[in-house]
């Protein structure tokens, strides 16, 4: 028996990063949490503590604020790709890198340059793996909330002895979206592409009358298979939150599908993958990526 070091990645997590770009006294900020892990024959420090092939998660840092300055960090998926390939390409020791960006939304306060109110808790993200000369862009969102108040039923499932769940044909369908889909390429339009496909997932959501919260996340990653050629697959992670009819009789009420209590847990959560099935090879794009 041997024991021995199994695959591993090293970085710095969740920099914060705000830049403020002008123009004249019109300003623009971008808001990011940027993560990046980098990996390669790194078994030295894991074995003996020799950190020679290891460049330090605080040069990474450094790595990330320098980039933002010598170059507008533009979208998240060129940035990330930037950063990934300079670790890549400047590390004799670095085989891979994964850089993980998160950006969070600010409002331009009506009619100011330079003031900004801070937008929904809803985040564009990126998750962009560099290994060698390949490179993979898996985006998403998450924290989209979205509720629609009907057009939403569910009904026909087992009825065992431990169920107690009514049936209904009008209910409150309500989730917080976590979606990531992986690009075919990385010849993009990153800002269109992401805006058309949060549009389509949020029609589709609005649209489709819904049987289960599984037949919704289904049509919304079809939805955009279909109508966006540049994704190969769509992963959705999506929890119902439910809303409970409050029971008013004892006060002589009758609720006519008014009155509801939001129940933050436990809640269903449903999450699937939807892809072509002539989908070029996923490689490591979703490596050390949740699987939803
Ligand atoms: O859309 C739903 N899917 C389920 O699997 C489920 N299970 C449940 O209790 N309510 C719901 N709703």
């Amino acid at each position: 028996m041997a024991i021995v070091l199994g695959p591993n990645q090293y970085g710095k997590a969740e920099n914060r990063l705000v830049t403020v770009s002008r123009n004249g006294s019109v300003h623009t900020i971008k808001d990011l949490t940027v993560s990046t892990s980098l990996r390669g024959d790194l078994a030295d420090t894991h074995l003996t503590g020799d950190n020679a092939k290891v460049l330090a998660t605080d040069t990474q840092k450094n790595t990330v604020y320098a980039f933002a300055k010598q170059a507008p960090v533009g979208e998240i998926e060129d940035f990330a790709l930037r950063l990934g390939r300079h670790f890549v390409g400047t590390q004799e020791a670095i085989s891979g890198a994964r850089v993980l960006i998160d950006e969070h939304s600010w409002d331009r306060i009506d009619g100011h340059d330079h003031a900004f109110v801070q937008g929904s808790n809803e985040k564009r993200t990126t998750a962009v793996t560099v290994e060698g000369a390949q490179a993979w862009v898996v985006s998403g969102v998450r924290d989209l909330v979205v509720l629609k108040s009907t057009g939403s039923e569910f009904h026909g499932y087992p009825k065992d002895p431990y169920t107690t769940l009514k049936e209904t044909n009008d209910r409150i369908l309500a989730t917080s979206v976590t979606a990531r889909w992986r690009y075919i390429g990385t010849d993009v339009d990153w800002a269109k592409s992401f805006a058309e496909i949060r549009s389509i997932m949020l029609k589709t959501f609005a649209d489709k009358h819904s049987l289960s919260l599984q037949q919704t996340l289904y049509a919304m990653g079809e939805a955009v298979l279909q109508a966006r050629p540049e994704v190969a697959e769509v992963r959705l992670s999506m929890p119902n939150k439910h809303h409970f009819l409050v029971d008013l009789s004892a006060f002589g009420l009758e609720n006519d599908n008014e009155v509801f209590y939001a129940a933050d847990r436990p809640y269903g959560l449903i999450e699937g993958s939807i892809l072509r099935d002539d989908a070029p090879d996923a490689g490591l794009a979703w490596s050390t990526l949740p699987a939803f």
